[in-house]
């Protein structure tokens, strides 16, 4: 449904020029729901501009529904745009228009008849859950609201693909959670592509099919969510996914933290499985055959795709001969291990 070939966008000329998008390959097939991660300035905003020709791409071919934007005069645009609906962070509702004249907005510039407008709004509001509030001033709508607005004006052309720059970043965590579930509701119902662009791995986990990684401008890693949660492999998408993994050190463990071990001193560490990591009980293995016992803290393990992948925190009690050897057990079998500080021994 979508398909961007090779694109490159630039701003500015010379040394002053800034390479915002690097070559990027990137297909969303029809229904799905791809998520685009990366952090502040990586490009996401460009690159998802560049789906609608928000911003014109400086080389490559932007295809949605097998059109190429690109070759559009500036007269075909608005056309071609009317199957590309789009939200954004700020919602960019007008003020002063009612909940019902913001939705009315694209179908009255698309000439269509006062009454199948009338008939449509009212059907899109129904659908965003906004019917009892037609006649309202977006000032007094709360900002799931407001999003919600947005959501139905853009769908108000009936537009097979959705576009949403950083929809939900604006919002509490509840509200945002409501507005993903209305996304993949829409998603399910009228079949809708939806691209997204966010820089919270948990909108990805919540709502994705597929998830690509964008820094300095470039793809690095492109996957289905749950092969990408267990098997990711840059530095940049597993930071990423231990975002997601809430994951502490108990406050009184963490007062008597020291950086340095002592003969009197047992390692704390933080064990990560990912979908490298050798499916055996490693840590009945380790605590039977190389006798060191094993008192898990706090673990946040998860299974996607059939593979477990997660983390643990735990405190290692045996001699310092016997930890080291079962530290390195572990990373025999692929588990990442790190070493938080050292807390004294029980007494
Ligand atoms: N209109 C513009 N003119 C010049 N440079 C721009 C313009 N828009 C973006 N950039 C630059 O392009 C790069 C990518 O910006 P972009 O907004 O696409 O990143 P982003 O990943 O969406 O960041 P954020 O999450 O902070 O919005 C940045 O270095 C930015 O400064």
């Amino acid at each position: 449904m979508i398909k961007l070939i090779n694109i490159n966008k630039r701003y500015g000329d010379g040394p002053q020029a800034v390479h915002a998008v690097r070559n990027i390959n990137l297909s969303v097939s029809p229904g799905q729901i791809m998520g685009v991660i990366g952090e502040s300035g990586a490009g996401k905003s460009t690159l998802i501009r560049c789906v609608n020709m928000l911003e014109q791409p400086t080389s490559g071919q932007v295809l949605v529904d097998n059109q190429d934007l690109t070759l559009l005069k500036a007269n075909q645009l608005p056309a071609a745009r009317r199957n590309i609906g789009m939200i954004f962070q700020h919602f960019n509702l007008l003020s002063s228009r009612t909940v019902f004249a913001n939705v009315a907005l694209p179908l009255e510039l698309a000439g269509m008849s006062k009454a199948a407008i009338k008939n449509r709004v009212h059907e899109l509001l129904e659908l965003v859950g906004l019917s009892n509030r037609a006649h309202t001033y977006p000032n007094a709508l709360s900002g799931g609201q407001k999003q919600r607005v947005a959501i139905a004006r853009a769908l108000a052309p009936k537009p097979k693909v959705l576009l949403c720059d950083e929809a939900t970043s604006a919002l509490d965590p509840n509200t945002t959670h409501s507005i993903l579930n209305l996304l993949k509701d829409l998603n399910r119902k009228l079949g809708l592509t939806i691209l997204l662009i966010t820089h919270e791995m948990q909108v990805v986990k919540s709502i994705c099919d597929r998830v690509a990684i964008i820094s300095d401008g470039e793809l690095i890693e492109e996957g289905e969510v749950a092969w990408f949660f267990a098997n990711a492999k840059t530095k940049l998408a597993q930071r990423f996914i231990s975002s997601t993994i809430n994951l502490a050190i108990p406050p009184e463990y963490q007062a008597r933290l020291s950086a340095e071990p002592s003969a009197e001193s047992l390692p704390i560490v933080r064990l990560g499985f990912s979908g490298d990591t050798v499916d055996s009980p490693l840590i009945s293995i380790i605590s039977r055959e190389l006798n060191v016992d094993v008192s898990i803290l706090s673990a946040d393990m998860e299974y996607a795709g059939g593979v477990k992948f997660g983390f643990m925190l735990a405190e290692l009690e045996g001699s310092q001969a016997q930890t080291q050897a079962a530290l390195a057990y572990l990373q025999e079998h692929k588990i990442q291990v790190e070493v938080l500080g050292y807390v004294r021994r029980h007494d």
